[in-house]
């Protein structure tokens, strides 16, 4: 039997619905150790019947079959198995690939081998000196002869020792002495048991092979024997093949990143810069968020549980700022004897306390409050905190009344406050106390002036006002328990079953800011997020240029054996390279101007106000991936869908 038989092969093109019969039914045999050239006028079929025997074309009628086994045309994967491992091309125009070097155009075939990385090396330049350009192997295409370029396209024909070399006008664009020598090692091919089937015009080389079969209307015509075939050689060599790994994948697409990297590196900065702008937000959120943290925490003590009577209408929770209701010593007790409560501080808050003496003019407190443990020190900014019969006064609204530029003054000068409280009856009466500053305290949360609990109790009580605590502080051991305290304490009911207490912790007032920076971090960065669409479809654009300049390539490529998917990674991986360069320019930018904002404003704030976590890179990576994935899906997929026939036929 004969190594390859072809049967009733009949092959059609249509325009439209009108059918050109090209093969009208062909059938043939060849022989390992033959050297066979196709001669047949321009139009005959002789490329159509090659991308046939080539396993390039699936659609037509008849049996190829290698060794007795027919090829399943219908089953793509067996297809481009068959081209890898039994097919080597040789084109008249060479069909190297011009960004890689001589090494490179051989190697690409060699990948495809279950050889090892030194032994595809090895191969390629073994390969490389039988065709006599050992010292050629760095250069590109474009820097060698067409002589030079036919040897290369040889020597990665024969790179997967294939049993079967098509050559399609081997020696068309060359000149005579290139000619022979190309001739010769055809010869030499033939003789080392490969079957050498020749595409022509040329009846030199007709004449150099060993047979001549003449193809005339889509049918054979002629079938000399003009040699006898050559034996085959004892021992064979073998190369294993093996479809593309991810890894020699990755190589290519980077090979080609590296080749096109002016370009690339546009498309990076634009990436980058949108990625950058969500890195810089989310780290900017972080530092807000921190800053707020740390000066709230710094005036008001964050172990601290601050519990007001709970009104119905807690739906607005400053109502209970605004118009508080007494809590009596009884209740105090109870608060004391919640599970980790610590030092329990009942405390009274006036509003709208008016003030004579100090200044010029009256000045109105909104807030005077005793000062409990849960007020830190730092808060005060000049003085000490009150002692019986005295009080600290707000920076901003108090104390700058007094003296503009130095407001420090104030401390030491006694202050009459001027206050409309209530008895028991609910009779309003006038509460006059004479007070010393013994402080200036800036606050952030409202204007706040603070006096000693007793000290207000006593001034209350004498003027025959009601003098019960309207709020309690709790001083909590624990940071930990805060959060269990403030619970417990709203859990508190009366003997109605009437919940009796609103609790509120830094914690509690910190989460809504918390909430609100989170929140305007996020629009910020969706806007920044805009900015990578238009990256997106950069990326979009370019893969799809490329898809178009590497046309050839992709045709080349699914010659050589590669299947669709192989040549849909080579894209998404060069796109995946852009995204991860682009995701690394950004963390690096944001690192960078992030540390220069820091220290800019560092002298302003105290602070460093960008803050860049380990979850923000993470999240830059992760976006710069989905986003250069997706943008090269369509291309890539385009990519490898093109019909490698006229992927091979480009410009
Ligand atoms: N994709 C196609 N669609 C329609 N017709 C085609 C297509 N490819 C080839 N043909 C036609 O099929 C016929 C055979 O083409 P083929 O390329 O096989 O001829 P050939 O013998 O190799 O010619 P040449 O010697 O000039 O290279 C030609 O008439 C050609 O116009």
């Amino acid at each position: 039997m004969a190594f390859m038989t072809l049967r009733d092969i009949k092959k059609s093109y249509y325009l439209g619905t009108e059918e050109f019969p090209v093969l009208k039914g062909i059938d043939l045999d060849f022989e390992l150790g033959e050297f066979v050239s196709i001669l047949g006028e321009s139009g005959g079929g002789k490329s159509t019947l090659m991308n046939i025997i080539g396993g390039l074309d699936r659609e037509f009628d008849g049996t190829v079959s290698i060794n007795g086994t027919t090829l399943d045309h219908k089953a793509e994967q067996s297809l481009d198995e068959y081209r890898r491992a039994t097919i080597g091309y040789i084109y008249q125009s060479y069909n190297l690939i011009s960004h890689l070097s001589v090494l490179d155009n051989v190697l690409v075939s060699l990948d495809m081998t279950t050889l090892s990385r030194s032994e595809r090396e090895e191969r390629a330049k073994q390969l490389l000196t039988e065709v006599g350009l050992q010292d050629q192997i760095e250069k590109f295409p474009n820097q060698l002869s067409g002589g030079q370029k036919q040897r290369v396209a040889i020597a990665r024909a024969l790179a997967k020792d294939p049993k079967i070399i098509i050559a399609d006008e081997p020696t068309g664009a060359l000149d005579s002495e290139n000619t022979k020598e190309v001739l010769e090692i055809l010869n030499n091919i033939a003789a080392q048991g490969k079957l050498v089937i020749a595409v022509t015009h040329s009846q030199i080389v007709a004449e150099a092979g060993t047979r001549i079969v003449h193809l005339a209307d889509g049918k054979i015509d002629g079938d000399n024997r003009i040699k006898d075939a050559y034996p085959l050689p004892d021992k064979m060599e073998e190369v294993g093949s093996q479809p593309l790994s991810a890894v020699a994948s990755y190589g290519n697409a980077f090979k080609h990143f590296k080749h096109s990297w002016g370009r690339n590196a546009l498309i990076i900065i634009g990436t980058a810069i949108g990625l950058f702008a969500v890195l810089l937000f989310g780290g900017l959120g972080n530092g807000v968020k921190d800053y707020i943290n740390d000066q709230v925490n710094s005036l008001v003590n964050p172990r601290s549980v601050n519990v007001m009577r709970y009104s119905d209408d807690d739906a607005d929770p400053t109502a209970q700022f605004t118009n508080p209701q007494y809590i009596t010593d009884n209740e105090v007790n109870r608060l004391s004897k919640v599970k980790n409560s610590g030092t329990v501080e009942p405390g009274i808050q006036l509003s709208s306390v008016k003030t004579d003496g100090v200044t010029s003019k009256q000045v109105t407190m909104s807030q005077v409050q005793s000062w409990t443990s849960a007020i830190t020190d730092d808060s005060l900014k000049a003085g000490s905190k009150p002692k019986a019969g005295e009080i600290v006064v707000d920076k901003n609204t108090v104390a700058k009344k007094y003296s503009d530029k130095n407001w420090k003054s104030i401390v030491g000068k006694e202050v009459t406050l001027n206050y409309t409280g209530m008895n028991d009856k609910g009779v309003p009466v006038v509460v006059k106390e004479k007070l010393k500053v013994s402080g200036v305290i800036e606050s952030t949360a409202g204007a706040n002036n603070l006096v000693n609990y007793q000290t207000t109790k006593q001034a209350l009580s004498k003027a025959g006002a009601v003098s019960d605590a309207n709020f309690v502080s709790m001083m909590v051991k624990d940071r930990d328990d805060v959060n269990q305290v403030q619970k417990d304490v709203q859990a508190l009911k009366d003997n109605k079953g009437e919940r009796l207490f609103t609790a509120m912790t830094v914690g509690s007032m910190l989460g809504q800011i918390n909430t609100i920076v989170d929140l305007a971090t996020y629009v910020l960065s969706l806007i920044a997020a805009i900015s990578l669409i238009v990256s997106a479809l950069m990326i979009i654009v370019t893969m799809y240029m490329s898809v178009s300049e590497r046309t050839k390539e992709i045709g080349i490529l699914r010659a050589l054996g590669e299947s669709k998917k192989d040549i849909r990674r080579l894209f998404t991986s060069e796109s995946l390279m852009i995204g991860l360069s682009a995701a690394g320019l950004a963390i690096v930018l944001g690192y960078g101007l992030g540390a220069l904002v820091n220290s800019a404003l560092y002298k302003v704030a105290s602070f460093n106000m960008v803050q860049i976590h380990p979850s923000n890179v993470i999240t830059v990576i992760v976006l710069a991936i989905i986003i250069s994935f997706l943008a090269a899906l369509l291309p890539a997929r385009r990519a490898s869908k093109l019909n490698p026939i006229d992927a091979l036929s480009a410009d």
